[in-house]
């Protein structure tokens, strides 16, 4: 039996964790959960799962749900709440599917605790790549990807060697506007940004779609993931989002994982690894889909994407800065303080403030990722 903490448990990833813990209740014990501010299903998921432990985003929310949960479940509530659930249980495998980088804290404590990570959360990843890796180096901890493209790239090294890797290509299906100009971009709304034509995901990582710093994202995550140059990790377009991602090897031969559009089974690999259970995932028949579509990647249309390249070749603090800038804009965009083409500025004119530092400490990441918050803010 895996015992499992979710930091995020309300949220999609965490909602779809939960689901597959359901579909297989022999192979699950939930020691822990977190989250945010959604006290309803907080409410209902403790009381069904019945953690050790538990936490939301704060005190008041704390002393409100305290009454309606059992009484032996510790909870605690802020930063040290979600690091005591992902840390302080006999867990042996930590969901992060918290959104952005308010993981980090969590993820460091729950691999200096040894804890295997089914890794979700991107952006600690990019805002602290090296940091992470290091730490799960030394202490032997396994980072296992949620993010469907980089299960896809797990998947289809199983038993290769690494020496024999030629390159890796990371599937995209260019997001809700996909096929819009740069012009027709300047009056979307945030309604119609939020209307992703593949995933149902959340707000955040649907936008970044839209604005393709997802991609950009995932370029870096996988650098880390699996130690690759960056001019090693290429993006292509493919609208039905059915070939997750691919490697090439050496000798030419391409290996890819296909499957429906279902975070579910990407979860549930991570969390089976190295076997595969039965899914409730919908069939993919590639009778029915018939053609298959791939694209070259536009770097002018999504210059998003270019800047997560230009920023991970740079390394040090310049991921943070385009990782921190984009989750003000977005949060701003959302909020709709900002239009959808001032996302980009926001993070283009953030970076172009930002003289990056090499291998910066954790102390220097949170700095840097204060500052470039505090500018995309005042922008
Ligand atoms: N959704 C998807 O299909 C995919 C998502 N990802 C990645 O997974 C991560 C999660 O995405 P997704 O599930 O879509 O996001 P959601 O917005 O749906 O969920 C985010 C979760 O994090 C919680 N949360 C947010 N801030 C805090 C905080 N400060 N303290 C505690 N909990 C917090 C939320 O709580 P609450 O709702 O209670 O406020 C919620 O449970 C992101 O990094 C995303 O890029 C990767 C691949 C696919
Ligand atoms: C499901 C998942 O992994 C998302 O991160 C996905 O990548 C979003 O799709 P696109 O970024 O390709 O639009
Ligand atoms: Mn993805």
């Amino acid at each position: 039996m895996k015992k499992i903490a979710i930091i995020g448990s309300t949220g999609s990833i965490g909602t779809q964790t939960l689901d597959v813990v359901q579909q297989h209740p022999e192979q699950f014990f939930v020691e822990g959960l977190a989250a945010g501010a959604n006290v309803d299903l907080f409410v209902q998921q403790v009381n069904q799962f019945r953690p050790k432990k538990a936490s939301i985003a704060t005190k008041e929310l704390a002393d409100q749900v305290r009454p309606l949960l059992p009484a032996e479940i510790e909870l605690s509530y802020g930063e040290e709440g979600l690091i005591e659930v992902a840390a302080g249980t006999e867990a042996d495998t930590v969901v992060t599917a918290i959104v952005g980088s308010a993981g980090l804290p969590a993820t460091l404590a729950a691999i200096s605790e040894g804890k295997t990570i089914a890794l979700a959360n991107k952006e600690t990843l990019v805002t602290a790549g090296h940091l992470v890796t290091a730490l799960a180096k030394e202490k032997g901890v396994s980072i296992l990807p949620v993010d469907s493209e980089h299960s896809a790239i797990f998947q289809c090294l199983n038993g290769e060697h690494m020496e024999d890797v030629a390159g890796i290509t990371l599937t995209a299906s260019g997001g809700s506007f996909r096929d819009y100009s740069r012009e027709q971009l300047t009056n979307v709304t945030v309604e119609d940004a939020l209307k992703h034509p593949n995933w149902s995901m959340g707000a955040k990582v649907t936008i970044d779609s839209a604005t393709m710093v997802n991609k950009g994202l995932e370029v870096i995550e996988a650098h880390w993931l699996f130690g690759l140059e960056f001019e090693q990790i290429g993006v292509l377009l493919h609208p039905e989002s059915i070939v997750h991602s691919f490697v090439e090897y050496r000798d030419g031969s391409i290996i890819a994982q296909l499957g429906t559009p279902d975070m579910r089974v990407p979860i549930q690999y991570a969390l089976s690894y190295p076997h595969r259970w039965n899914s409730a995932a919908q069939r993919l028949s590639l009778a029915e889909a018939g053609k298959l579509q791939f694209r070259e990647m536009d770097f002018e249309r999504f210059p998003c994407l270019r800047l997560a390249f230009e920023c991970g070749k740079i390394g040090g603090t310049a991921p943070t800065v385009f990782n921190a800038a984009n989750e003000v804009a977005v949060a701003r965009f959302l909020n709709r303080e900002i239009s959808f083409l001032k996302i980009e500025y926001l993070i283009e004119t953030v970076l172009s403030r930002h003289e990056a530092l090499a291998d910066p400490s954790l102390e220097v990441i949170r700095d840097v990722d204060l500052w470039a918050r505090a500018v995309a803010e005042s922008l």
